[in-house]
């Protein structure tokens, strides 16, 4: 296969999955949007987590609510647990790598709090772990998985939301779940900006 023809089929895998995916995710990420939004107007926020691609993702969503998404707004409270490297490998070389989210959770999640929960295999252990301290502290928990939704899906609570992508490969469930950040952040916005009842 040609280089060409190889990125032709990512790019249409990606455009296949997104326009299959809408209509199952369009209802879920309207819920996580509603349950975001009443988190962040109770003065409350919201901590974001993940590994890799999505430790990137949980990044992305805290810098478009800290900062902007398209339009000008108010700072809103969203904090990523994957960018303190002191505390990230002290939890990890004094406790385990499973803890590194999990005792930010603890240690900084309030009742009423939310955690974005991002997992493409939905079986990360440090993220199942932030998700079990999340419920510990009264949070509510959006979840962002694919393949099925792995343990995840069996750990939320029923006011928590799952938004599972339907596909099996890593990388094409990231790009959608960076789709879903930028529908969470429209959304939000359109809502505290009275565009959206
Ligand atoms: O971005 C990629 C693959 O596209 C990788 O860095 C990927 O994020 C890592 O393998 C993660 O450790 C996968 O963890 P998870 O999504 O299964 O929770
Ligand atoms: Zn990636």
């Amino acid at each position: 296969m040609s280089l060409i023809a190889r990125i032709t089929r990512h790019f249409e895998e990606s455009a296949q999955l997104k326009l299959a995916a809408v209509e199952g995710l369009a209802g879920p990420v309207s819920d996580a949007i509603d349950l975001l939004v009443s988190v962040l107007a109770s003065d409350r926020k919201i901590l974001a987590c993940g590994n890799g691609g999505s430790a990137g993702d949980a990044q992305h969503f805290a810098a478009e609510l800290i900062g902007r998404f398209e339009r000008e707004r108010p700072e809103l409270a969203a904090l990523a647990l994957t960018t303190d490297s002191s505390i990230l490998t002290a939890v990890a070389n004094d406790y385990s790598f499973e803890e590194v989210f999990a005792r930010q959770v603890r240690g900084l999640g309030q009742t009423g709090d939310a955690l974005l929960a991002i997992s493409t295999s939905g079986n990360s252990p440090n993220v199942i772990a932030a998700i079990q301290a999340a419920h510990e502290r009264q949070m509510h928990v959006v979840a962002l998985t694919g393949k099925g939704g792995g343990r995840i899906a069996s750990l939320l609570a029923e006011d928590d939301v799952h938004l599972c992508v339907p596909h099996d490969r890593t990388a094409r469930i990231q790009e959608v779940h960076l789709l879903i950040i930028h529908c969470l952040c429209d959304g939000i916005d359109a809502i505290l900006l009275g565009e959206q009842e």
